[in-house]
């Protein structure tokens, strides 16, 4: 039976042929070359207070339709910045998220923290893509990738330079993540096959992970109390879309999320207790 994820990655492929019929390969890695050096997002990661936020650059979603108009995504990222967000993540994907590159340049014009392609990254030339458009971290997600390309694609990455966020959702992939020794490692509460959200699986995953690897909270915030509960559950990071772009005042909603996390005590790992859950 072909998933939600199936059916978004057969749209990837077929634009990305596209754009590799118009800007040859050696022509993207010449540009990738000669872009700024990728910053090390880990650092901050570490230092924020509470928790890291990465704020998202979110114009649709495939449950929910259209989000926000954002019209001018390089002030939302600036907006984030000012809130005190850690990394500003930034959708590419066309058919479904309504995202483009030209989303990424604007962001990455307007801000000086790092910055995130998210995309369903499956071929090295949107590896090069990225570094070419200023990315400091890409996406990678284990359920899009066989074991062979998720190295491929992580090796690709660190070697120009960038921090691959290497995505799971279930125990087998952090697994098959952790081979790849990542530096960031995000546990995503939303099932791609399915769209369900589930924040548990969150509380489930993170005390898998080494303490030394940065620890990500991906998908479901609804407000600061979600965040409260991820820190609790053991992320150091949260990465946050729907919430901050229907919101209205995206810069007070990152500082509240900040906020919300710097009296949290996490759990002792394997001590979570139940977090909440939801359909989306
Ligand atoms: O809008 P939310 O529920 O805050 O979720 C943000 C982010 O986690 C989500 O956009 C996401 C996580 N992993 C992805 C992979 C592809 C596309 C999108 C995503």
């Amino acid at each position: 039976m072909s998933t939600v994820l199936d059916e978004i990655i057969s749209g990837v492929r077929e634009d990305l042929a596209t754009r590799r019929a118009a800007v040859p390969l050696a022509q993207v890695e010449e540009l990738a070359a000669a872009a700024p050096a990728a910053l090390d997002p880990v650092p901050g990661f570490r230092a924020a207070p509470g928790v890291a936020v990465i704020a998202e650059v979110k114009r649709r979603s495939p449950s929910k339709g259209a989000l926000a108009p954002i019209a001018e995504p390089g002030r939302l990222a600036a907006a984030y910045a000012a809130g005190g967000a850690s990394a500003v993540s930034v959708l590419t994907e066309q058919r479904r998220f309504g995202g483009s590159l030209a989303d990424l340049d604007a962001v990455r014009a307007a801000v000086t923290i790092p910055v995130l392609r998210k995309d369903f990254i499956v071929d090295p030339y949107q590896v090069l893509e990225a570094r070419a458009h200023g990315a400091d971290l890409i996406l990678l997600m284990a359920s899009a990738l066989a074991d062979d390309d998720l190295r491929e694609l992580h090796d690709l990455a660190t070697g120009l330079g960038m921090t691959p966020l290497v995505e799971v959702h279930d125990a087998a992939e952090v697994e098959r993540a952790l081979a790849v020794t990542p530096a960031v490692v995000g546990v995503n509460a939303r099932n791609l096959k399915t769209l369900d959200v589930d924040r548990q699986v969150v509380a489930d995953l993170l005390p898998l992970l080494p303490p030394d690897v940065v620890a990500v909270a991906e998908s479901g915030v609804t407000g600061p109390a979600d965040v409260a509960e991820y820190v609790r559950a053991g992320a150091g990071a949260v990465l946050v879309g729907e919430a901050l772009v229907t919101g209205g005042a995206p810069s007070d909603a990152v500082a509240a999320f900040i906020a919300a996390a710097r009296d949290v005590r996490p759990h002792p790992a394997g001590a979570a207790p139940g977090v909440t859950q939801d359909k989306e």
